[in-house]
């Protein structure tokens, strides 16, 4: 079967409300942040009733300018820790780069038609000035988007050695905090079509 981790009770239902009947897919919503998915996320595989084949993390997300859209679905091909690590007076170290374990997790792409492929980054706090915003594009040239809960999932997933995944919608660009910006209906809409997808991916 398939687990997919979503943060809120409003980015589950959108997942469940796309699902075909009677599918192996359970869609459980864990919490904000990375510890509430690694949490989360390792409760829920322990207490699964059958095998788990993959946990796929899905959410609303901030899409980097110019690397995806608002409304529109991304695709992870890792999951990043970006604030996982020291900072200091020359910048930003990674914990990998210290030594104290990884900040960047496989995920595997599952097919999306027109959806943007890359990282998706994880963070404690949303991005809310164009100085981050600026500087994580720059650190990770690849990142699509930011999430708060993609790396904990994954870290739970790694553990009890199931496959991982992670799919989100864009409801904002990562930039200036600009509430009234936020398109969260679009994106729940956008996240209510994965069902298909989801009742036919593999482990
Ligand atoms: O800033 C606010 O006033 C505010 C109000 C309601 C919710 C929030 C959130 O931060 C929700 C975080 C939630 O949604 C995901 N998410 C969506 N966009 C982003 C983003 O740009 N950066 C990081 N996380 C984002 C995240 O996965 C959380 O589950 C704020």
């Amino acid at each position: 079967m398939i687990l997919v981790v979503t943060a809120v009770d409003a980015e589950r239902d959108a997942v469940r409300k796309g699902l075909p009947d009677g599918c192996a897919v359970d869609v459980v919503a864990v919490g904000v942040g990375p510890a509430a998915a690694a949490a989360g996320t390792a409760w829920h595989l322990a207490r699964a009733p059958r095998r788990v084949d993959r946990v796929v993390c899905c959410g609303i997300a901030g899409g980097f300018s110019g690397r995806s859209h608002i409304g529109k679905l991304v695709i992870a091909t890792r999951s990043v820790a970006a604030d996982l690590g020291a900072d200091g007076p020359e910048g930003f170290i990674p914990l990998d780069t210290l030594g104290f374990g990884a900040t960047s997790l496989p995920a595997t792409a599952v097919g999306v038609p027109g959806a943007a492929t890359g990282a998706i980054l994880t963070v404690s706090t949303v991005t809310g000035t164009a100085a981050t915003a600026e500087a994580l594009a720059a650190r990770y040239p690849d990142a699509v988007a930011e999430g708060m809960e993609g790396f904990g999932a994954a870290s739970a997933a790694a553990l009890a050695g199931v496959a991982f995944s992670e799919i989100r919608a864009i409801s904002n660009v990562v930039g200036p905090r600009d509430r009234g910006a936020w398109r969260i209906r679009e994106a729940l809409d956008a996240l209510g079509t994965l069902g298909p997808l989801l009742a036919t991916v593999d482990g």
